[in-house]
């Protein structure tokens, strides 16, 4: 006899208790009814959303969670459900998930692995039980485990469960996705059931939550090593699958999976997928952004009308004396292609005001970096104005390479509130935007979604005559190996020169990198899918000593 089992590859947004809830009892009817489903797991803290932060240190969401828990419980029947949530103990608090049968919780497993590292902050919150026991529960004669998440990471927890006699086991997890995580998930599934033989379904949850993407791309793995097509990455769905306890298999059932469009689709797809619920769990239902013609604008513009529409963007120009006819061309071109509202401001006005008002401060100075920002910031004036009166939400449009350099104006091009590019160096960004060209789709109203020339042209802030970035960095390839060693390999000055790299530069990257982290604690949030992201993975100094 088969046992079908659903997963709730969904979004359970952080803090929306009573909606999650609500969702958690409407998913296990629709799977009982509907899929005929004897079992339905949720994801790691499906109740609270993850990660719930400091939310968790307040004793009040506590015990809204245990109410909620109680109420989804008693609602639960013809269905076993496994429900992830965060359990208050006296003065601890465990990372657990219950199994809800007829009415009752009838028990709970507290996570024993707790992830302290990268974007995970679980020791904060969350306590291991000493007495925790492995936990194991009969259906219709099949014996079925639960771990979660990291514990799945170490051989333990699950040669436990396994020892105390699963032939299945559940894996609720709030997995972030990064490039290349979907073969590091697989190639974990595989060896732990080699190791142990027993059969793994692994639900992740997705959604954006702040600076993070949940892919989803839930797996199930037979118990003779075989594992089955990751479910359809950034996609809510009810997957549901036939498991065979004798033969330890698995049969999809309802199972959309994901196609292998490679790593550039998939990075595209996190960062879409950020966006979009950055905006709708914010309440923002149109964005801005400052479209100058260059790059870094043009790749978030196609972002935002893939995330939210064209109907909900508004692209605005703001040139000045600076900028080149071919700037103004081609931000126009692109908002045809696309079928977006362009609205041009010129900053000729402000930026004159402003310079009256300091000429007899600045006097006889004569023209630098102050005059430069000038511009850029009565761009971010305008831009968050419009945002004022109008609603909606500014993108800052700032990429990897110039958040660790400090090639930004605090105040200016930074303004904004979510920074859909932040975590890809510039040289991703060219292969993104190739990519989006090439295969992500055709522009509604003919052209490509980001216009050739924009790929094509030499990037320029356009803050003074015939300015290149190329004047102040390094090129681009050579800046972003550079980086890419310093900040997601942490590799020190002497390797990086070691790996060929001409020692001068390397001194002057690392430098820019070290002055501009107050510029970092400062700057909006935006959607990992590196290994090592700007933000809470890694965490510096500003005022630092060590060079
Ligand atoms: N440790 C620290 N803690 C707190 N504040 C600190 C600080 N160090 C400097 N500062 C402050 O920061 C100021 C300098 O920072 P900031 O004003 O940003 O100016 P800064 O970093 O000097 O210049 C911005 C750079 O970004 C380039 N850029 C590239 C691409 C686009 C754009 C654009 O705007 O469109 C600009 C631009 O060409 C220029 O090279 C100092 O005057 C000082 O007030
Ligand atoms: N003329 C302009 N009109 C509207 N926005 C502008 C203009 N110039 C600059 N901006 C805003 O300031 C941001 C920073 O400029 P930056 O030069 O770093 O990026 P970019 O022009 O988009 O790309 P690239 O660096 O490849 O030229 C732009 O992305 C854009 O949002
Ligand atoms: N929530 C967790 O325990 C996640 C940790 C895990 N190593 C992952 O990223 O998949």
């Amino acid at each position: 006899m088969t046992l079908r089992i659903a997963m709730a590859q969904c979004d359970f947004p952080v803090g929306a208790i009573a909606a999650n809830a609500a969702r958690i009892v409407r998913l296990a009817a629709q799977a009982r009814d509907e899929h005929g489903a004897d079992v339905i797991l949720f994801p790691e803290l499906a109740l609270s959303g993850y990660p719930p932060e400091d939310l968790l240190l307040r004793p009040r969401f506590l015990a809204d969670c245990e109410a909620a828990m109680q109420a989804i419980a008693s609602e639960v029947r013809g269905i076993v459900a496994v429900v992830g949530w965060p359990q208050a103990a006296g003065a601890v608090v465990y990372n657990a998930a219950s199994v809800l049968r007829d009415g009752a919780i009838e028990q709970t497993y507290r996570k024993r692995e707790l992830p302290n590292y990268a974007v995970f902050d679980e020791r904060r919150y969350f306590d291991v039980d000493p007495d925790g026991e492995p936990c194991m529960f009969e259906l219709d004669g099949a014996r079925i485990g639960l771990v979660i998440c990291e514990d799945l990471w170490f051989p333990e927890p699950l040669a436990r469960t396994v020892d105390a006699g699963a032939q299945l086991v559940l894996v609720p997890n709030a997995s972030p996705f990064e490039r290349d995580k979907h073969a590091q998930r697989d190639g974990l599934l595989a060896e732990r059931v080699a190791e142990s033989g027993v059969a793994l379904a692994y639900l992740n949850t997705v959604g954006g939550q702040d600076a993070v993407v949940f892919d989803g791309a839930s797996v199930i793995a037979d118990g003779d090593g075989t594992v089955h097509a990751a479910a359809r990455a950034f996609e809510n769905h009810l997957l549901i699958a036939d498991f065979d306890p004798d033969t330890r298999k698995f049969a999809p059932v309802h199972w959309p999976a994901e196609d292998d469009e490679g790593r550039d689709a998939l990075a595209w797809r996190a960062i879409v997928r950020g966006t979009r619920d950055y905006c709708a769990k914010n309440g923002f239902d149109k964005v801005w952004l400052g479209l100058s013609g260059g790059l870094d604008s043009s790749v978030v513009l196609a972002i935002a009308v893939d995330a939210i529409g064209a109907e909900n963007v508004t692209a605005v120009r703001l040139p000045s004396r600076f900028t080149a006819d071919l700037s103004n061309d081609l931000a126009a071109v692109q908002c045809k292609s696309l079928g977006v509202r362009l609205e041009t401001v010129s900053i000729e006005a402000p930026f004159k005001g402003f310079m009256e008002a300091l000429g007899p401060l600045f006097a006889d100075r004569a023209p630098d970096v102050a005059e430069e920002n000038l511009q850029s910031r009565s761009r971010g004036v305008l831009l968050m104005a419009l945002s004022n009166k109008f609603g909606g939400l500014l993108l800052t449009t700032g990429n990897k390479s110039e958040y660790a350099v400090g090639y930004a104006t605090i105040y200016g091009d930074m303004c904004g509130g979510y920074a859909p590019i932040k975590d890809l160096y510039k040289t991703e960004v060219y292969d993104l935007a190739r990519w989006r060209n090439a295969a992500g789709g055709a522009a509604p109203h003919g052209g490509l979604a980001i216009p050739e020339g924009v790929i094509d042209r030499p990037p320029s802030a356009e803050l003074r005559e015939n300015q290149k970035d190329q004047d102040s960095l390094p090129p681009y390839d050579v800046l972003d190996a550079i980086l890419y060693r310093h900040i997601d390999q942490e590799q020190a000055r002497d390797e990086i020169v070691a790996a060929g790299f001409d020692a001068a530069t390397v001194e002057r990257v690392l430098r820019l990198v070290r002055i501009s982290e107050w510029k970092r604690h400062q700057a909006a949030p935006g959607p990992k899918v590196s290994r090592r992201a700007f933000g809470r993975e890694r965490r510096y100094p500003i005022t630092n000593g060590y060079s």
